[in-house]
């Protein structure tokens, strides 16, 4: 197997140190370390059951984990709370889109963004001074922009093509200006140029935010990531570059169906 490789020279933004999560007898997550450098994409890998969901629940704050510790800039965050991360610059997009159906587009992006309104958009309905307000529009219509939705801002989500509404959810994660994204599965129902177009955005998001990506299509994951981890039995099986994972006999072991033996996991 190919040793596990740190290139990583950036004091990591974000890091998960030895966590472990046990549902009743199953070890669905087993001492699983990561770390996520200023401005890199890391994508987690792994077949069904390997412990992806678990890990980005756990990342999100959304899962106690029975071991272990999440690091925001080599500070340990303690019990994590969803707020709490968001509140430090973490945005994600999750595999149920979550959109309010009876919103527009433009005002499903502008809830993400009470990070930056200081009482929360929802106190900012009744109280943003119009200034405020104008901005918090210009803002996330501009996201939209980026994200070529831009037309559909007055629409409600409900009744739009998937790949857009998956780009509205993106937006309002991205309006927030997030110094860490983590997105679950973002390549999940699009068109192969969608996902083109995806993994363009995250690349270009690089000069400012760093990503953590859950994801199934390997050409994404290969495309866009600078590092990759991969998960099996709940356990870190490798993590380097893409090139490296993908030449590594344990990975391609995982993806057969082939039980890797215990002392070929690192
Ligand atoms: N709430 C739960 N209760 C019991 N077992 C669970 C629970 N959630 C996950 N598991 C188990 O934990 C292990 C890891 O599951 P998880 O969903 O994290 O894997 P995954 O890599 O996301 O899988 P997939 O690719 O199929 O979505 C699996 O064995 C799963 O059955």
């Amino acid at each position: 197997m190919a040793q596990p490789v740190s290139t990583k020279a950036a004091e990591p933004l974000f890091a998960a140190r030895g966590v472990s999560v046990r549902f009743g007898g199953v070890q669905a997550l087993s001492q699983v370390s990561l770390e996520v450098a200023p401005h890199e994409v890391l994508g987690v890998i792994g077949p069904n059951g390997a412990g992806k969901t678990t890990l980005f629940n756990v990342l999100c704050g959304f899962a106690v984990p029975d071991e272990g510790e999440l690091a925001w800039e080599g500070r340990p965050l303690g019990r994590v709370r969803p707020s709490q991360l968001a509140g430090l610059g973490m945005a994600r997009t999750l595999q149920g889109l979550g959109l309010f159906d009876r919103m527009t587009v433009l005002e499903n992006v502008m809830v993400g963004a009470d990070h930056h309104a200081r009482a929360g958009f929802w106190t900012g309905l009744f109280g943003l001074g119009h200034r405020d307000e104008a901005r918090l529009v210009e803002r996330s219509r501009a996201v939209l922009a980026r994200l070529g939705v831009e037309d559909y801002a007055e629409r409600m989500p409900g009744g739009l093509p998937y790949g857009v509404r998956k780009k509205v959810a993106l937006a309002r994660a991205l309006v927030s200006e997030p110094r860490l994204l983590l997105l679950d599965e973002p390549a999940s129902g699009l068109s192969p140029h969608e996902m083109e177009e995806l993994g363009g955005v995250v690349r270009d998001l690089t000069a400012t935010t760093a990503t953590l990506l859950v994801e199934h299509h390997m050409d994404l994951v290969m495309s866009v990531c600078d590092h990759v981890t991969v998960l099996d039995f709940g356990r870190v099986i490798a993590s380097g570059t893409p090139a490296q994972v993908q030449d590594d006999p344990a990975v391609t072991a995982a993806y057969l169906g082939t039980p890797v033996a215990d002392g070929e996991v690192s």
